[in-house]
């Protein structure tokens, strides 16, 4: 199934807001059927490249392509071999499941009936078939996480962006999904997502990107990360590359700000 051609390729990508230079120069080579963990410090650049890539922002320079395409040409089809599951996601709550997720399968190609279909399918492996028809104002944030995990899989899309896919998940759903990335990596499909939880992307990640002040500073397996910079846990790789050793410092100044009465 692997293919010499990247599924996404980037060259000296440069995004500025403003003054602030958010990235400062990204390359990245990503090939089928890799699982990519995309992790950063917050407002290091992670969303920002993931929405270029989806072609939600412009204004950047260097050259970005997706699925053999390149993003600002302006042709949209690529985006039909995509999924998506962004940070904060418009869920429309007085939808039920069954409106939602149809309404998305339609919007992918899909036609009604087999957009149902599917979805009822998908909802009753969470468990949820018996809320298919509920509004979604009803659903917690596990299940709400679920029924969008299904929305950006309807489509069989060979290209899978994920901002923190395992948000409000349970143990037992954990394992669920954990499975099923490295199964649809098995046949090929290439996932890019972004977490924050280190042991999360440590175990599901066969490639780990780390992100810091618009750079990427590290780039390789959990084991080659860890025989570079001779630490442990990915917690503390991340730690040592950001140059952060603070913690304590800052919690202690915080308790006693919080004390202060
Ligand atoms: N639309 C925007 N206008 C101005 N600045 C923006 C905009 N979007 C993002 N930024 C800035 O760009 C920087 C990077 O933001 P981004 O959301 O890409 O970070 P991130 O790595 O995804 O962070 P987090 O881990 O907190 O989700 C931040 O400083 C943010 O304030």
């Amino acid at each position: 199934m692997e293919t010499n051609h990247p599924v996404i390729s980037i060259r000296d990508l440069m995004m500025r807001y403003d003054t602030d230079l958010i990235l400062r120069g990204i390359d990245l080579d990503v090939y089928q059927g890799q699982i990519i963990g995309y992790i950063g410090p917050n407002g290091a650049g992670k969303s920002t490249t993931v929405k270029i890539m989806l072609g939600l922002v412009q204004g950047f320079t260097g050259s970005v392509s997706v699925l053999g395409q390149d993003v600002s040409n302006g042709d949209i089809k690529y985006k039909r071999r995509i999924g998506y599951v962004p940070e904060v996601a418009e869920l429309y709550d007085n939808l039920t499941a069954h409106e939602y997720l149809t309404f998305v399968g339609e919007l992918y190609g899909l036609d009604r009936d087999q957009a149902d279909r599917k979805a009822k399918k998908l909802m009753k492996q969470f468990s949820l078939e018996d809320v298919y028809y509920s509004r979604i104002s009803s659903f917690s944030k596990g299940m709400r996480q679920k029924v969008l995990l299904i929305s950006s899989l309807l489509h069989n899309p060979d290209l899978l962006f994920l901002d923190e896919p395992l948000s409000g998940l349970d143990a037992n759903s954990v394992m669920v999904v954990k499975e099923i990335l490295a199964q649809l990596a098995e046949q090929g499909k290439t996932i890019f997502y972004s977490s924050h939880i280190m042991d999360v992307v440590e175990k599901i990640s066969n490639r780990i990107i780390l992100l810091a002040e618009g750079k990427i500073v590290a780039d390789g397996s959990f084991d080659q990360l860890k025989e570079k910079n001779k630490e442990g846990s990915l917690e503390e790789i991340f730690n040592q590359l950001t140059g952060f050793n603070e913690h304590r410092q800052i919690a202690e100044d915080f308790v006693s700000i919080v004390q202060e009465v």
